[in-house]
């Protein structure tokens, strides 16, 4: 899009936000959420657990840094579309390959600038999340009304976003199944650091098909969606469970926690953003995380399984983290692997790796010998 093109993004709840154009010149319609990082757009429109939404931008100048090679999440982005309040047309930065104008239109993705972006999120603020549609200002606003009141949101996300095939990320150190419900490259890139020998498999993967792997842990990812609509994960998990230790990472974390009973229900506006502060109850200590969900454990549900509550949010109290009272497993809401964000909550994948070595020493897996050690 060259000649820049009055747009206009319209909300199921009947606000209409006008502006420019920007990327594709297509309309798309999405569920509407919003993001308070100041920093780290290119990971955010990259990271698949956004799959289907259009993400507003609270910060108010985005793409000031441009896109560089460095920083995806993914190499496909998921998301509908973005709203900024201004975007910066003359990227600066020694990293910087791309403008975000650039990205956009290579990647057939839509977006608009020059919208009151603090209007917007005290909406979904007030309204909770909605859907809307970025259309051209000449666009028939009941029409667009009535399409964003029937508009049924996709509801297999996990299967869009998460690898078709099965690939490996190899290491030197222990063997890791990553199971890719639609997952961040942070995640894998922290394993690799740690120098796992990582196996990528798809949602779908059975127990049996991952204990066939003989692995020293298996990672549930992030992933976009609501996790009670992630098939086969939930009996995927209880067939693992005590059998390898297990380290889930938001979507990864409420599927462990429906796998062993507890609930989850959708948030009002969801958290998303780099400065949510979470005390880890265990230390006492608070940190700063990376979030992206619209979806939270139940905490009173808990009480019924033998998970026990590890972290919650300080904001607003709902549960962050658990881990399993018997078994080796663990997992929090938020994004230890940050990208973008802090890296308070770095110490997770250390955790991970120090169960996977007491469990190596707890159980070798052939009675006469253990074959790592030959
Ligand atoms: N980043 C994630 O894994 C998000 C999990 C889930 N889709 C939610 O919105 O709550």
């Amino acid at each position: 899009m060259s000649i820049k093109m009055k747009k206009k993004l319209i909300l199921e709840t009947g606000e209409i936000f006008h502006g420019e154009g920007f990327g594709a010149e297509n309309d798309t319609l999405g569920e509407v959420v919003f993001n308070t990082g100041m920093t780290g757009y290119q990971e955010v429109v990259s990271d698949p657990s956004y799959f289907g939404q259009i993400i507003c931008m609270t910060y108010p100048l985005i793409g000031n840094y441009g896109i560089n090679r460095d920083d995806y999440e993914s190499i496909e982005p998921a998301i509908k579309g973005l709203v900024v309040k201004e975007l910066c047309d003359f990227p600066s930065n020694f990293r910087s390959q791309l403008s975000v104008q650039e990205f956009f239109e290579k990647k057939g993705l839509s977006g608009i600038s020059g919208v009151d972006t603090r209007r917007l999120t005290k909406i979904l603020r007030s309204s909770g999340t909605v859907k809307g549609k970025i259309v051209n200002a000449d666009a028939d606003e009941q029409q667009v009304l009535a399409e964003l009141k029937s508009a049924v949101l996709p509801n297999n996300q996990v299967a869009a976003v998460s690898t078709k095939g099965t690939y490996a990320s190899p290491g030197r150190g222990f063997k890791v199944v990553l199971v890719d419900f639609g997952s961040k490259n942070g995640i894998l890139r922290e394993l690799n650091r740690r120098d796992c020998d990582v196996t990528v498999v798809g949602h779908q993967i059975s127990a049996e098909d991952i204990l066939l792997l003989a692995p020293d842990g298996v990672m549930l990812t992030n992933g976009p969606g609501n996790p009670e609509d992630v098939g086969t994960a939930q009996e995927m998990i209880r067939g693992i469970l005590g059998k390898v230790p297990i380290f889930g990472i938001c979507l990864g974390h409420q599927l462990i926690s429906l796998a062993c009973g507890a609930k989850t229900f959708k948030l009002k506006f969801g958290h998303r953003g780099g400065n949510h502060p979470v005390l880890d109850l265990r230390t006492n200590k608070v940190i700063i995380t990376s979030q992206n969900h619209g979806y939270a454990v139940d905490q009173e549900s808990l009480k019924t399984t033998d998970l026990e509550e590890t972290h919650i949010a300080l904001n607003d109290r709902t549960n962050e983290g658990v881990r399993h009272k018997i078994h080796p497993c663990f997992s929090v809401q938020y994004h230890p692997e940050a990208s973008p964000g802090p890296e308070d909550g770095n110490y997770l994948f250390d955790e991970f790796i120090e169960m996977m070595a007491e469990f190596r020493n707890r159980e070798p897996r052939f009675e006469n010998q253990d074959y790592r050690y030959a």
